[in-house]
């Protein structure tokens, strides 16, 4: 969900974990000028047509052909040590509708859903400042609507889901989550 914490989390993970690299969906957005305007005047870009969803396939796509290539052609570090090399890459992909998406959302390992309280939310989002701003009523009469709808439609196709409380310290979530991605990797590897 919007606001959730999803951005300050994955840049916190991927500084911890060993060749890991974030995509996100907010760089997937359409230009303003192909989002369409809903009865009330509100541009609808909390819906998966608001995303270039064959864009970010295509891009998630190349990390899985040659995940090295596309974090050293994206500035990211890759390590391995002299002694045990490596071949676990990890991708954290964040984004607020990121399973709704069938085709993106099978691809998932782990799958963390960051939940707040609508007035914690209403409140986050009232300090950001989106490119176009919110307009007057826009939380209200788009964004918490269309919320409560792909909630919904997630939780009746999708099971396997971590509901975290993102309104616990980024630090208890940071260690909550990376504690389980190793306990991952570490069986992946046996
Ligand atoms: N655990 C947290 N507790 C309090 N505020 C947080 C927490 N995580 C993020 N924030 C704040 O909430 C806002 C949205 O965070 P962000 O990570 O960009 O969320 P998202 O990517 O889910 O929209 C930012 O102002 C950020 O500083
Ligand atoms: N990045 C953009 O082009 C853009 C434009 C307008 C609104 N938004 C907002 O971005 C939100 C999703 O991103 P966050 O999960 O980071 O808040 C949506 O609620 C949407 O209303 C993004």
């Amino acid at each position: 969900m919007t606001n959730g914490g999803k951005t300050t989390l994955s840049k916190n993970l991927q500084k911890l974990i060993s060749n890991s690299c974030v995509i996100s969906q907010d760089n997937f957005f359409k230009d303003v000028s192909v989002v369409s305007v809903d009865a009330n005047g509100f541009k609808e870009y909390d819906t998966l047509d608001a995303l270039h969803m064959d864009r970010m396939m295509a891009v998630i796509g190349l990390w899985q052909k040659d995940p090295q290539r596309f974090m050293t052609s994206r500035g990211y570090p890759v390590t391995f040590t002299a002694t045990e090399p490596s071949d676990v890459f990890v991708l954290i992909v964040e984004g607020f509708l990121i399973f709704n998406h069938g085709p993106l959302n099978s691809l998932f390992n782990k799958r963390y859903f960051l939940q707040i309280p609508y007035e914690t939310c209403k409140e986050r989002r009232s300090s950001r400042v989106y490119v176009p701003p919110d307009a007057p009523g826009y939380f209200d009469g788009h964004v918490w609507p269309m919320y409560l709808k792909y909630r919904k439609e997630m939780e009746e196709t999708v099971n396997d889901i971590v509901f975290l409380d993102g309104t616990q310290k980024s630090e208890t979530l940071l260690s909550t989550v990376l504690a389980d991605v190793q306990e991952m990797l570490m069986v992946s590897e046996r």
